[in-house]
């Protein structure tokens, strides 16, 4: 079965409607301004409109003040809010209580302990997203390209539903989805042509790599 695929940080028409053609069950609008990949909620919210109830609207968001929480729901009006920052559990449930928009908490991963904050959020997080930590002197806590050991998610429960994120493109993702089976992947520079810059071909080769790792083995041999 194809996993969930989340295309992240989109800031065209053009890349909208690919990603919806191929068929992103996610797609993300960057609030994040130091990152190349903001956009202004007004132009989130009419970018979003040919997605509603075609793929979940995702607003990424970093730390967020309830200013500009109730900002980019009113405008962009999203599935899901990414919480791409330190939240703690405390926070999340008060941002879930608020807008009762369902929540994907971001955690960054290098070590099994690092997966272990999981616990906290268990019950509380719709969904998680695995993400690598930013390389050092890095400004953005997430779309570094960057990725981190898979093999660490054999050691998560396996009714935790997640995302896996970090540096994924067409060339690394069929490894990840053998190696971990992950329910979603995630995606940001990765089918990038420059820093906040989407390739229509590069999303397109990454569907394709996603959808060649999961179709299922031939079987070799004559039959008689
Ligand atoms: O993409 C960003 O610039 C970004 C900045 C700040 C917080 C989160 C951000 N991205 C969130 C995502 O979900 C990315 O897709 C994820 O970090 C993976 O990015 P990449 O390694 O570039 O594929």
């Amino acid at each position: 079965m194809r996993p969930d695929i989340k295309i992240c940080g989109l800031k065209t028409p053009e890349t909208v409607e690919r990603a919806l053609k191929r068929g992103a069950t996610h797609i993300g609008f960057n609030f994040f301004q130091k990152s190349p990949r903001y956009v202004e909620p007004d132009i989130a919210g009419r970018l979003a409109e040919p997605a509603r109830g075609k793929a979940k609207i995702v607003a990424v968001v970093v730390d967020p003040s309830n200013d500009d929480l109730d900002e980019i729901v009113a405008i962009l009006r999203p599935d899901m809010l990414q919480l791409h920052g330190s939240e703690s559990p405390e926070r999340v449930l008060t941002i879930k209580a608020m807008y009762g928009i369902p929540v994907i908490k971001a955690l960054s991963v290098r070590t099994t302990d690092d997966l272990k904050r999981v616990e906290a959020y268990i019950g509380i997080a719709d969904r998680f997203l695995f993400d690598a930590k930013p390389p050092k002197g890095s400004e953005l806590p997430g779309g570094n390209g960057v990725s981190f050991d898979w093999g660490l998610l054999t050691w998560l429960d396996g009714n935790v539903d997640y995302m896996l994120s970090g540096g994924l493109n067409k060339a690394n993702v069929g490894q990840a989805l053998a190696m971990t089976k992950a329910p979603g992947v995630d995606t940001a520079s990765g089918v990038e042509s420059a820093p906040g810059v989407k390739s229509l071909d590069m999303i397109d080769e990454f569907f394709d790599a996603v959808e060649q790792a999961c179709m299922p083995e031939t079987t070799t041999g004559s039959v008689n």
